[in-house]
């Protein structure tokens, strides 16, 4: 950190301090790619800050920040929760500080303690995500957007084969490890499985991109992409800002995830937009009820994804997706045309053919063939026949 202390806000904002050369902090407010214009009306002291540097009064320095962070922190938390999101975007108080020095405004790490692993992973990706944006602004990214091969249609695909085959379109996952399952192919060369994939007859590929949790890489969705595999590919990421789906886009990725249980309406429909904007699909993934409603919700969805896997838990349970696509719910996919795709633990013909009968049209399926010797060939043994012909 060198001197240089980040305070937990709202996403897409935050304050630092920097060390001024009278040794005293003073604060600015940094924003990124989001849409800031939503906290801009709501929060009035955040609209007067945003047209410069601003100094506090000396003597009120540490409350007004204090106020701010707690201000600013409420409303992300209310707005979140009045969702029924759980997972907390960032750390309650802030990152875990190790400085220690003349600006540092925590020791404590108390309450810095994630809930469950999909917190954990969302509050390392935050500090990630800041660290790569550094390094890469968006706007280097527009320019090689700019000159970028179109991308591939994703969702096109998926309703191809489904009514070609009759079977649901298969995302076959490229995915070294997970947090769940530990290491699940020690040999992995991610290029010769995407390839293996495709000859058994995937319609599309799913990428891990996180490194630090499932081991995989945005370089590994590059190599797929130039080793001149058709399949259409979707960047397996916890996306939590703008930033990271133009990334995707330019390492070679035809559809991106968002997770309802990370992202708030509000991110939700702005990320769609983008989206629609860089030519990506979006798979928009649920878990239960409240997060299937919430997603119904919002205009201009195309596909859905029904995690069976509760990623809090790690729990997997399959009746999950027949659950979710019961009654009114189903009937309004059908209406709307939606792709729905039952996403985990799926292992063998039967597990398919249920969640086939439930209502999806494509499935996105990672440890059962990644495993396998030669993972085309556990495309065969999922769906019981050869579906590359
Ligand atoms: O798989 C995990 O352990 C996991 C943990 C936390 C967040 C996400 C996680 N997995 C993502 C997925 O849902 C799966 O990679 C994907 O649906 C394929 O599942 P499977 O066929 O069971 O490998």
């Amino acid at each position: 950190m060198d001197g240089l202390v980040s305070m937990r806000t709202a996403p897409g904002i935050s304050f630092q301090s920097i060390p001024s050369p009278n040794k005293r902090p003073k604060f600015f407010l940094r924003r990124s790619s989001m849409d800031l214009q939503h906290w801009r009306f709501h929060f009035p002291s955040i609209r007067a800050q945003q047209s410069g540097t601003i100094f506090p009064r000396k003597e009120d320095e540490e409350d007004s920040l204090k106020v701010k962070e707690w201000e600013v922190g409420m409303l992300q938390n209310e707005v979140a929760a009045s969702q029924g999101i759980r997972i907390r975007r960032r750390p309650p108080s802030g990152p875990p500080l190790h400085y220690v020095g003349p600006f540092e405004f925590r020791l404590q790490n108390e309450g810095n303690t994630p809930r469950n692993i999909l917190e954990e992973i969302v509050w390392h990706k935050d500090v990630e995500v800041s660290q790569m944006k550094e390094k890469k602004p968006l706007l280097s990214l527009k320019k090689v957007i700019e000159n970028a091969p179109p991308t591939r249609d994703f969702v096109g695909a998926l309703k191809a084969a489904h009514l070609r085959t009759g079977l649901p379109g298969l995302i076959a996952e490229v995915k070294k490890a997970s947090p769940s399952r530990g290491i699940l192919r020690e040999n992995f060369d991610p290029v010769e499985i995407a390839r293996a994939y495709e000859k058994g007859g995937a319609t599309c590929l799913s990428v891990l991109t996180d490194e630090k949790y499932f081991k995989g890489s945005f370089e590994n969705l590059e190599a797929i992409r130039n080793a001149g595999v058709k399949c259409p590919l979707l960047c397996k990421e916890f996306v939590i800002d703008a930033w990271q789906i133009y990334y995707a886009r330019i390492k070679g990725a035809d559809a991106i995830l968002l997770i309802a249980a990370v992202l708030p309406d509000l991110d939700i429909r702005y990320m769609i937009k983008i989206c629609k904007m860089l030519g990506l699909a979006a798979l928009v993934e649920v878990h239960d009820e409240r997060e299937m409603d919430r997603v119904l919700g919002i205009e201009g969805i195309e596909l859905i994804g029904i995690n069976n896997r509760n990623l809090e838990t790690f729990e997997v349970d399959i009746s999950n997706t027949k659950k979710l696509l019961e009654g009114e719910r189903g009937q309004m996919i059908r209406k709307k045309d939606m792709i729905v795709v039952g996403e985990s633990g799926l292992f063998t013909p039967d597990d398919v053919a249920y969640v086939q009968e439930a209502g999806v049209k494509a499935v996105l399926v990672g440890e059962s063939i990644v495993k396998q010797s030669d993972p085309g060939k556990g495309i065969s043994g999922l769906f019981g026949k050869d579906i590359s012909l």
